[in-house]
């Protein structure tokens, strides 16, 4: 998708040499990732952290020096999409199931970029589904927790058996009535035993970077 691509390869202008960045997971982001390694070919030094084994796998194949796990201390900038933006920045993400990850890396970024065409905005966050990485132990007891909150839980499948996640866990998509207090509800979720993290992502995102109605590319900043 056209504004997909616009969208993406102008948050690859926010890199700088030297700079560790969080490559985020989804295919807006992926054309960031493909820019990134255009730069790179014309002298951009840089270091990626991926957020999920598919975006490791598409970082290695285009040459892009990568940090091994247990040596990410700090990271300047994570790039990633997004399923849904509220008119506060709120998001939601982990469509693609790296909510996890993509999470870990966003909290420790200095800056926050998200790429995203203008569709996933949303006047409420409640029309979209928040995914929760639940670990597969006892995985009935927190989804029945998770449901004791006020939401309709569907176990996400693939191919008829239950995605597992790139941490070896399930993920729950939520679906609440109304969501009045999204960071409030974040920490909730977090509170049970059992969630690995959810996908609401609330006070996270520095910048926007999406298209207006004119089609022209747009930087959106709180
Ligand atoms: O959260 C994500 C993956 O877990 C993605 O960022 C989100 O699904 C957006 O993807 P896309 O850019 O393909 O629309």
């Amino acid at each position: 998708m056209e504004s997909k691509r616009l969208a993406g390869e102008k948050a690859a202008e926010f890199v700088k040499d030297g700079m560790v960045v969080g490559l985020g997971t989804g295919s807006t982001v992926y054309y960031t990732i493909m820019k990134l390694a255009e730069r790179m070919k014309q002298g951009l030094v840089f270091k990626g952290v991926p957020t999920s084994v598919e975006t490791e796998k598409i970082a290695a194949r285009l040459g892009i020096p990568l940090i091994s796990k247990g040596e990410i201390n700090k990271i300047d900038l994570g790039i990633d999409g997004a399923d849904a933006i509220d008119p506060d920045f709120v998001l939601i993400k982990g469509g693609g199931g790296a909510l996890l990850r993509e999470k870990i890396v966003a909290e420790a970024a200095d800056q926050f970029i998200v790429v995203a065409d203008p569709g996933k905005f949303v006047p409420n966050l409640a029309d979209v589904e928040i995914p929760v990485e639940v670990i597969p132990f006892a995985s009935e007891l927190t989804e029945k927790h998770l449901k004791s909150l006020g939401c309709h839980t569907k176990l996400r499948v693939n191919n008829n058996t239950a995605f597992i996640t790139d941490n070896g866990n399930y993920i729950l998509d939520c679906k609440f009535e109304e969501i009045k207090n999204p960071k409030e509800l974040e920490t909730q979720i977090l509170r049970i035993p059992g969630v690995a993290e959810n996908g609401l992502f609330t006070d996270m995102a520095n910048k926007i970077i999406t298209l207006n109605a004119l089609g022209e590319v747009v930087i959106l900043a709180k």
